[in-house]
């Protein structure tokens, strides 16, 4: 099957003559590289890059050196069908509402193309544009990367964001019903779903109440003796609702984890079926209701968990045969439409083939750009970290005022905390959470009183300690004391002289003592009372700005 068979390619002409089919496999997976190739590139140029663009030197290395090995990807089409989005893109500086227009209509058609029911494009599509814009630019990375990233994002919440694991029972056996149409793979995933189970150290019994195929109790006989677990059965005349009921009584007193019972499936959805589960479901009250559906019947898969779930309840969905899938529809729409998670994939017709779904590698599958991500994502990391760096400059400025003051709370909060910053000045770890409140706390009440101060006021704090005048307007307009403007004004001028030494101990090429650091500003704070003791201490810069704050106080 193309969709899982890995072709080793030669980028050679003559193999090309050879071969047209596998080259033109290549050529298309070799469009992508320019896009790696530029990326390395820009890598370089930003040091705290370069260690994670050694991926790409790596692998330009393995590609100089002989033939490529290409995977034809599972959803093939559909990451064709995006690349041409991201190569729409070259040359652009910023993503605009403009510019991404095209590379939307290419997604939308993907997305189309692949069986993705249409309201649920229509929303990805709005979803991605509106995330696309509104991105911050992240020096060395290009837009199309980031709309990759955005893509990929939107991708994993579109199929749930989480993987959704299994619910077990608190006491006594888990009951896991399978229910589907005919022919998804129900019997298959009983016994794929048997060895999960065992291996993850779990006892288990198979239940055959599909009484409509006799071929599928003898079915499930031969699985269960491959798997290593009991199954029980009663034949084709007994009830399906009794067998299970049955069946579950046995596994109890055999004690077993898991009862997994095996429904027949329809054609198509019909009354009987629904009625016959809803008895099943009665008898054995499962844990878990799971829909088994075939991934290669695409957007109507999803459609097919939606019915179910109105009809029976379910508690979510198997996608199988993933494998021969080259579109993705079904993977795309389960969870946006019906609401319900897939909670396990079947990928082949060995017992081995099924694993939980995991909405992160699916998405990275499709879009077969692992590195790309990870790059932005790493890119993203250290703009973080410029962000704070830049913030750190400035706290230390011995410039700094309230213009400065209140900028950097907000910055701050929009870094989403103190901690973080503290965290990331070298040797403040030790700060415990509860300074970190009290600090996030004075940080609002402080920004309140800066609020009402004039530009000038902000510019020049020595306006505001020169003048009693204007620390009272302050404390009015404000709601606060004018003490607690006093206390404001006389904390700036403090924290000036504390930046400054700080400064003076990064500068003086010593990492600083932050427990002497931390030391000296309590002190500081036990007020004017100390001032002399300080003066000694920190010399004449620190003497000049303990002058205009004495001076200050005596107005
Ligand atoms: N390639 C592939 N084949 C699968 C997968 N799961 C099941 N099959 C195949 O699909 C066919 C039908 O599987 P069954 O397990 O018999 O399906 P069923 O739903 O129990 O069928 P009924 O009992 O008739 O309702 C078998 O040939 C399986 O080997 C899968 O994940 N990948």
């Amino acid at each position: 099957m193309e969709a899982t068979s890995t072709l080793a390619l030669s980028s050679s002409p003559a193999a090309a003559r050879r071969s047209p089919e596998k080259s033109a496999v290549a050529s298309l997976h070799l469009r992508r590289f320019p896009t790696t190739s530029s990326l390395h590139l820009r890598a370089v140029q930003s040091p705290a890059l370069r260690a994670h663009s050694s991926a790409f030197q790596g692998w330009r290395r393995r590609r100089r050196a002989g033939g490529l090995v290409v995977r034809a990807e599972m959803f093939g089409q559909l990451t064709t069908g995006l690349e041409s989005a991201w190569n729409k893109l070259r040359g652009v500086d910023v993503l605009t509402k403009e510019n991404i227009a095209e590379p939307m209509r290419d997604i939308r058609r993907a997305l189309l193309e692949a069986d993705v029911s249409l309201p649920v494009v229509r929303r990805f599509i709005e979803s991605v544009s509106e995330k696309a814009v509104g991105t911050d630019v992240i020096r060395g990375v290009s837009p199309d990367q980031q709309l990759v990233k955005v893509v990929n994002d939107e991708l994993v919440q579109l199929m749930g964001g989480e993987v959704s694991d299994l619910s077990f029972a608190k006491s006594g056996p888990t009951v896991i019903l399978l229910a589907g149409l005919q022919g998804v793979g129900k019997t298959t995933v009983c016994a794929k779903l048997a060895l999960y189970l065992k291996k993850m150290g779990k006892s288990c019994m198979l239940v055959a109440a599909d009484v409509y195929r006799p071929a599928a109790i003898d079915q499930l006989n031969i699985l269960g003796k491959k798997v290593g677990v009991p199954v029980y059965s009663e034949g084709t005349d007994a009830k399906p609702s009794q067998i299970a009921k049955n069946g579950l009584k046995e596994g109890k007193s055999q004690k077993e984890d898991v009862i997994i019972v095996d429904t027949a499936g329809r054609l198509q959805v019909d009354k009987a079926m629904m009625n016959e589960l809803k008895e099943v479901k009665k008898a054995v009250n499962p844990t878990e209701v799971l829909l088994v559906v075939d991934a290669m019947t695409g957007q109507e898969a999803a459609g097919l968990v939606s019915s179910f779930n109105d009809e029976i309840g379910i508690t979510g969905a198997i996608l199988t045969k993933l494998d021969g899938d080259s579109r993705g529809g079904a993977a795309l729409s389960v969870k946006e439409v019906s609401g319900k998670p897939i909670k396990f994939v079947g990928q082949g017709e060995r017992i081995e083939d099924l694993e939980p779904f995991y909405p992160d590698r699916m998405a990275q599958r499709i879009l077969g750009m692992g590195d790309v991500l990870s790059f932005v994502e790493k890119a993203q990391e250290v703009m973080r970290q410029e962000d704070a760096e830049e913030l750190q400059k400035k706290i230390l400025s011995a410039k700094f005022n309230f213009n400065d003051f209140l900028k950097q709370t907000q910055m701050i909060a929009k870094m989403g905390s103190f901690s973080r910053l503290i965290g990331m000045i070298p040797g403040m770890n030790k700060v415990t959470p509860a300074q970190i409140r009290e600090a996030e706390k004075n940080l609002k009440f402080m920004e309140s009183m800066i609020n009402v101060m004039t530009p000038e006021e902000r510019e020049r704090p020595e306006l505001l300690a020169e003048s009693r005048e204007r620390r009272r307007r302050v404390a009015k307009d404000s709601g606060k004391t004018e003490q607690q403007v006093s206390q404001l004004v006389a904390q700036l001028f403090q924290m000036r002289a504390r930046m400054q030494k700080m400064m003076g101990a990064m500068q003086g090429k010593d990492s600083p003592n932050m427990d002497e650091l931390m030391e000296s500003i309590k002190a500081e704070e036990q007020g004017a009372a100390d001032a002399g003791r300080r003066r000694r201490k920190y010399g004449n810069l620190r003497q000049r700005q303990l002058d205009a704050m004495r001076g200050f106080r005596r107005r």
